[in-house]
């Protein structure tokens, strides 16, 4: 061995002057509980309180009669009771057993301290007794000459008592209204015995020598209390483990519970700032997620939304709200069918249409009818999934494509002391004179247009400019779809989104493609949701962690009084267009005409007729131009300057002609005018 491999010697490294960082944080315990403090939550529990009377009531209301019967059967077993113990507390044979003790004792003087008292209860409760015979029976007397309708309600008070202590122990007449299953409280013990339970070799070592926390880092540290409708935990797991491990054996934790798994929640501590990363919260709730009683959603009977801000749109799974900022974000929704898809697209679609500034597009690809509801506020509207159908929204995207363009130069022209992040500001979005209100487009089943054969490749291209370049330009694009593969959810659109929603899907592929790419390594996975699991999703993107959402739930009657709600708002406020007041998408908009007429004509021709350009274009694009004449080309180059002429020609049969046409270099130099004016704008 050479002097460079003598092993150094030991460097101490814990240096007991080492400063310690202090308190790192202090929680604070709230002094009302949260259903004194929150008004909606107060109305839940007084509403939950008075329907839990109520129905017990009526319970019992019912069974009077039944009761009364049953009692009075009973009543000469009570009587008996009555007499039999009247009879022992009157000769006091309670104490008969210590008046025998003295007696077998041999023990005269207890057995005379015990005689003598035994005869001063007896006087005193013979006379009580006596007493209270002779007024019993006067008082009865009294009112048989007085009142004697009364007698008969004291005589069935009576019999009715003597009923009630003649029942037999086991088997009272009045039984609980309502049969409550006791849930096992959660203990330390519990939570550690489930913790066992998920076989990680680590936790297993840390469990054995559980009281040595310095040892391996395993702990609780805090005390397990009630949160919401469940219980929550929280402890130090070993170290190196982290609460992803625990999180991926879900299943096993809730079997090692006792539990059903959705009532058990683990999760990573990011909120408190004391948490780091090995620290698990464990919650586990008294329901499944999908069997508890949601709050309702604040803003079906009251409210404005500002798009900019967080709206509550559901709750997570201790019922706490749950919000999601709709601004700036690219929005997908993923699941297989009959998960609450569309039920979630719509609920978006309903914030939107609560702040009167945003216009609103929605598509409804499956065409039954599932955003009907909003069809009075939108600025454009369709339900189907024909070739029209599409065209229409083809239409409509156009239009969109074009607004991105002048948006971006609107934005561009703005100082900096307007615009300083290059991006629509709420400020911007509230000048009705710029027009950079919000728009949001929601796409149901966006797998149907993107697959449409003749217009899917130019929608795709559309919806993915939306995604990428319209969360700064105030455009909110929203795609659900029920077949979440690449062909569905091309990847400019699923890679480039920044709000994600995942109901359930069945394997790790459609996970990943809606949640992003490694989200089901991460233990981020609706596959782990059931049938059962409506409306639940993992939402990623809003916060620095996924989180496990239940989303509100409206149906369509609700949808409607909201949108009854934000159509007012939006007369008000000036902000009812388009499919609200029966006017749809141009359908040129979007168009580079100038481009299409210069495609149309072949660079060695220098004139062409315009019936001529007509065919041409409605050859090139049939949606758009089929139904085009000569005369609406001439009207259609008229705004850009150029302008039709006779031009000598040859007619198919080889005749000679003079007809309207333009010129090539016309329509060339009109595009170089224009460009150049969009680069100096
Ligand atoms: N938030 C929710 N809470 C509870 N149940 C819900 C929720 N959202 C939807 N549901 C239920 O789920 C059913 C299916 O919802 P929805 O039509 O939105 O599914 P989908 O995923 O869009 O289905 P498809 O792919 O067939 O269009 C609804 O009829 C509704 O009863």
């Amino acid at each position: 061995m050479g002097d460079t491999d003598v092993p150094a010697p030991p460097v101490p490294v814990d240096n007991p002057k080492l400063a310690a960082p202090g308190v790192a944080a202090e929680k604070r315990r709230p002094i009302l509980p949260a259903w004194l403090k929150d008004r909606s939550e107060f109305a839940v529990t007084a509403r939950h309180t008075a329907n839990r009377l109520g129905y017990a009531s009526l319970f019992h209301g019912v069974r009077l009669p039944w009761y009364a019967t049953q009692l009075a059967v009973m009543s000469p077993r009570g009587a008996c009771r009555f007499v039999a113990s009247t009879n022992r507390w009157l000769w006091d044979r309670e104490a008969a057993p210590l008046r025998d003790y003295a007696v077998r004792t041999d023990d005269v003087e207890e057995y005379m301290r015990l005689a003598r008292l035994r005869g001063n209860r007896v006087r005193l409760r013979g006379l009580v007794t006596v007493v209270a015979a002779v007024f019993g029976v006067g008082f009865a007397l009294w009112l048989y000459v007085m009142a004697p309708a009364f007698l008969y309600v004291f005589a069935a008070g009576g019999v009715l008592t003597l009923g009630f202590f003649g029942q037999q122990p086991d088997a009272p007449v009045i039984g609980p209204a309502v049969m409550r299953t006791e849930l096992q409280k959660l203990t330390g013990t519990i939570v550690l015995r489930a913790l066992g339970a998920i076989n990680d070799s680590r936790i297993n070592a840390a469990l054995k020598d559980f009281g040595n926390k310095s040892a391996h880092g395993m702990g609780f540290t805090s005390e397990i209390c009630r949160d919401g409708p469940g219980y929550r935990a929280e402890l130090d797991l070993p170290f190196g483990v982290t609460p992803d491990d625990v999180i991926e054996k879900r299943e096993a934790l809730a079997s090692g519970l006792r539990r059903k798994l959705g009532c058990v929640w683990p999760s990573g501590d990011s909120e408190s700032q004391d948490g780091h990363e090995g620290r698990l919260i464990l919650w586990v709730g008294d329901k499944p997620m999908n069997a508890t009683t949601k709050p309702p959603w604040p803003l079906l009977k009251d409210g404005q939304v500002d798009l900019f801000k967080p709206v509550v749109f559901g709750n997570d799974y201790r019922m706490g709200p749950m919000a999601v900022t709709l601004m700036f974000a690219a929005i997908v929704i993923g699941s297989i069918p009959r998960m609450g898809k569309t039920f979630l697209l719509r609920l978006f679609l309903l914030i939107a249409a609560l702040d009167p500034r945003a216009a609103l597009y929605a598509f409804d690809f499956k065409g039954t009818g599932d955003l009907k509801a909003l069809e009075r506020i939108c600025h454009r509207y369709r339900a189907g999934d024909e070739d029209e159908d599409v065209l229409y929204v083809l239409h409509a995207l156009r239009e969109i494509k074009e607004e991105l363009r002048r948006r971006a130069k609107v934005i561009r022209s703005l100082p900096s002391s307007r615009c300083p992040e290059s991006k629509v500001t709420p400020a911007l979005a509230s000048d009705k004179s710029l027009g950079l209100h919000p728009i949001v487009v929601g796409l149901d089943e966006c797998q149907v247009p993107f697959e449409h054969e003749k217009y899917g490749a130019e929608l795709e291209s559309i919806c993915t400019d939306i995604t990428k370049r319209g969360p700064a330009l105030g455009i909110v694009g929203l795609f659900a779809t029920q077949r979440p593969d690449a062909k569905s959810l091309p990847p400019g659109i699923s890679a480039n989104a920044v709000l994600r929603f995942c109901l359930k899907v069945m394997n790790h592929q459609a996970n990943d493609m809606v949640l992003g790419t490694g989200a089901y390594k991460s233990g981020i996975r609706a596959t782990m949701f059931s049938r059962s699991d409506r409306g639940i999703c993992w939402m990623a993107g809003e916060g620095d962690d996924p989180r496990i959402v239940s989303s509100a739930f409206i149906d369509a009657t609700g949808a409607e009084q909201v949108v009854t709600r934000a159509r007012k708002m939006r007369e008000e406020y000036g902000n009812v267009t388009g499919h609200a007041i029966g006017e749809g998408p141009a359908e040129t908009a979007g168009l580079d005409i100038l481009a299409d007429v210069l495609k149309s004509v072949g660079v060695d021709e220098k004139a062409v007729w315009c019936e001529r350009i007509a065919s041409r274009l409605a050859e090139m694009r049939p949606d758009v131009y089929g139904e085009w004449k000569g005369e609406n080309v001439t009207a259609a180059l008229k705004p850009w300057g150029v302008k039709s002429g006779q031009v000598w020609g040859q007619t198919d049969e080889g005749e000679g002609a003079n007809r309207r046409g333009i010129q090539r270099a016309d329509v060339a130099a009109a595009i170089a005018r224009r460009d150049a004016d969009r680069l100096a704008a």
